[in-house]
Order: C-alpha cells, then sequence, then structure tokens
C-alpha cells in the first residue's frame, strides 16, 4: 500500500517515516515539505540515511498517487487539505487538532473558523475502536489527551472530579524553534505553561463525557527538559471510596485485551520509542492516583496514527509496532 505523508518534514513526519519502514504492508512514496522540496529525505531525517531514498516534493492532493494519507502538518493548515483527499477518496489519518472537536467547540478553542468541517471518529483505539473500522478520515488525538484519558478511562464514571498535571518532553512544540523551546529555557529547567487554559483540556473533557462521566476535568502541562515523553498523574476524586485491590480489578478489566496498554510502574524511559502506554493507580480511598506513561511522537502521535491506520485497514492491529521501547 503507497503511503504520502502530508508533512513530512516535522518531528511526527520524521516518525511516521522510520516506522512505517517495518511495516509488513505500507512503503511510503511520497513525502512532502514546501521548505525542503528536492531535497532528500533523509538529509532532514539523519536518522534514516541509508533506509529510504525518497526526496521531499511540494503537497499536491489533486496529483496525489496514494492509496493512504497522513496528514502531519499544523491545526488550520490539514483543513485545507482534508476536503480534498476525502473527495479523491484517499483514506487518512489527521495527526492535527482539526478534526478532533465538534465545529463549535472547536472554533471556541482555537479561535479560527473551520472551513471545511465533517465529523470524523476520534482516533483513541482504547475507546473508538469500532467506529475507526469503517472510517475513510479519522482524528489522531492530542498527545496529552491520549496519556490523560487512558489513565482515568477506567474510573471516569465514578468519579466527581479529575486533575491531570503533565509532564512533556520538548519535542511535542514541533521542529520550529521558539522562545519557549529554546535551550536556555528548556535545559536544567522545569516550567508550566497554559496552567488553566490548554487547549487539549477540551479534549480530555469531550472523552471524559464519552466515557459517560461527569466529573469536572482540569489539566495543568509542564515542560520538562527531555526529547520525548509525557508522563501524566491523574488525580481521580470518587464520590464513594475504593480499596487497591477494587481498583486495580477495574483496570486490568477494561485493559486486559490492550496490547498497547500495560499496567505497570509507568517511566518515560520505560516506553521510549515506542506505542506503549504505561499505567499504574494507587487508592488512597476516594481519591485515585493514575500515573500514565506515553512517548508524544510515538502513542501521542505518530504510532497511534499507524494503529488507526491499522485498524481502517483490517491490517492486524500491531503492524509496524511491535517492537520495544529504547531502554536506558
Ligand atoms: N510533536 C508532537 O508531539 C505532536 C504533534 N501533533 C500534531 O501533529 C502535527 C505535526 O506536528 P509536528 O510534526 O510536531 O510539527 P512540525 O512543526 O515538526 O512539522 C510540521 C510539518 O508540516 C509542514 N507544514 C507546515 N505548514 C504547512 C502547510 N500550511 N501546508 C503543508 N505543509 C505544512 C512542515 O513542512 P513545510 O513547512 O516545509 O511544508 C513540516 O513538515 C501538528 O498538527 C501537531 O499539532 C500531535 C501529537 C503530538
Ligand atoms: C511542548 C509543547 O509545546 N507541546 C504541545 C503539544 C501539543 C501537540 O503536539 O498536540 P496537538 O496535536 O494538539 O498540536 C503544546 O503544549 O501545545
Amino acid at each position: 500500500m503507497d503511503i504520502a505523508i502530508i508533512g513530512a518534514s516535522g518531528f511526527t513526519g520524521g516518525d511516521l517515516i522510520r516506522l512505517l519502514l517495518l511495516h509488513s504492508k505500507a512503503e511510503v512514496t511520497c513525502a512532502t515539505s514546501r521548505s525542503e522540496e528536492g531535497k532528500p529525505v533523509s538529509s532532514v531525517h539523519r536518522n534514516l540515511k541509508d533506509l529510504t531514498d525518497i526526496k521531499f516534493t511540494n503537497p499536491d492532493i489533486e496529483n496525489l498517487d496514494a492509496d493512504f494519507a497522513f496528514l502531519a502538518v499544523p491545526h488550520t493548515a490539514a483543513m485545507k487539505y482534508a476536503g480534498q483527499l476525502k473527495e479523491r477518496g484517499i483514506k487518512t489519518v489527521d495527526l492535527s487538532a482539526d478534526y478532533r472537536l465538534s465545529k463549535d467547540i472547536y472554533e471556541s478553542t482555537y479561535g479560527v473558523e473551520h472551513t471545511c468541517y465533517f465529523e470524523a471518529p476520534y482516533g483513541l483505539p482504547e475507546l473508538h475502536r469500532e467506529v475507526i473500522k469503517g472510517a475513510d478520515f479519522v482524528a489522531n488525538p492530542g498527545c496529552f489527551p491520549t496519556g490523560a484519558t487512558l489513565a482515568a478511562a477506567p474510573l471516569a464514571k465514578l468519579a466527581h472530579t479529575i486533575i491531570y498535571d503533565s509532564k512533556t518532553g520538548v519535542s511535542g512544540a514541533g521542529v520550529n524553534p521558539s522562545k519557549t523551546n529554546q535551550y536556555t529555557n528548556v535545559a536544567d529547567n522545569l516550567t508550566a505553561y497554559k496552567w488553566t487554559s490548554h487547549r487539549h483540556l477540551a479534549e480530555m473533557r469531550q472523552e471524559a463525557k464519552f466515557l459517560g462521566s461527569s466529573a469536572k476535568c482540569h489539566f495543568t502541562p509542564h515542560l520538562l527538559p527531555v526529547n520525548r515523553g509525557i508522563l501524566t498523574t491523574a488525580h481521580i476524586l470518587l464520590n464513594e471510596p475504593l480499596t487497591q485491590e477494587e481498583v486495580e480489578k477495574l483496570y486490568q478489566d477494561r485493559y486486559k485485551n490492550e496490547f498497547f496498554v500495560r499496567l505497570q510502574n509507568p517511566s518515560l524511559g520505560g516506553v521510549r520509542g515506542s506505542n506503549f502506554c504505561d499505567i499504574g493507580v494507587e487508592s488512597e480511598g476516594t481519591r485515585i492516583v493514575a500515573v500514565s506513561a506515553i512517548d508524544n511522537l510515538v502513542k501521542g502521535a505518530s504510532g497511534q496514527a499507524i494503529q488507526n491506520m491499522n485498524i481502517m485497514c483490517g491490517f492486524e492491529e500491531t503492524d509496524g509496532l511491535r517492537f520495544g521501547p529504547v531502554f536506558p
């Protein structure tokens, strides 16, 4: 199956190419970048030298010759390509935020008009696998909402409040340098940002609601001086207390058939480079602390996008993704 990656010179585009090298049925035949047009992919993604010989091209959906596409471009750019891909019948996973929310919530959260809106399944397979199966366009979740929602899902319905406290690696900010992600701000440092107003809160609330929860959700992200990974501590405040045994059973039951969710003490090093989400949970009666760890570029983006492609195309769900994290 021929794959096109729109926005292939960025961090998620690079990881899509790297991961798809391992896929048994997919081959990347088109990788776009406007700024790197004509250059070999491996001259930008140097980790891929001698592993791919394709060159960057300009995005041109009208003449695109591919069976499947990934949109790995910033939000608001994705909506410029999505309609055309749909019209051309090219199945697509969009890694941006453009199709994750309802139109009105998207517009109020992102402060822009959505010029090409249609509904798409929210691509968190552990919650939405059945609707992803029949879809031709899937909205890949945000990195923070992936780790946060998986951490709280087994208890969401029983909670009155959920507080997500996340620490993220810097690659979450994309490849372009900025004041926030420059070395002097990040190295040897730890800061909170968008303390009460991060745009991913809308996704977390949407998914809590989907799980039948009426809990109030809150979220504060922190920038950590590492390249990859998100560790989320979810404080789940319950109406009625649960024992440690009861809580563990709820998590085991919920995730017993989920290959990419592992119940063990989570750490960034324990999932780095892989599509796993590791979750640990501890009860303090009416306060349950659930901690999750993901690699933001893999389960938080490109790996989950391939997991969604596998489900959409009827492939083995773990194809291209069945490998261990890099540790130490
Ligand atoms: N980084 C992460 O951890 C995560 C990212 N995401 C989302 O995935 C998407 C990609 O993220 P990331 O790889 O980090 O972003 P980067 O900024 O690293 O890369 C963006 C890519 O999109 C291309 N691009 C930018 N603007 C346009 C445009 N208007 N039209 C066509 N191509 C464009 C760029 O190349 P060029 O400008 O040369 O064309 C580049 O290849 C974003 O929507 C991001 O929010 C989601 C989850 C996690
Ligand atoms: C460190 C950092 O800046 N992280 C980004 C993560 C967002 C992201 O990548 O998710 P989207 O797909 O919704 O853009 C942020 O906090 O905005």
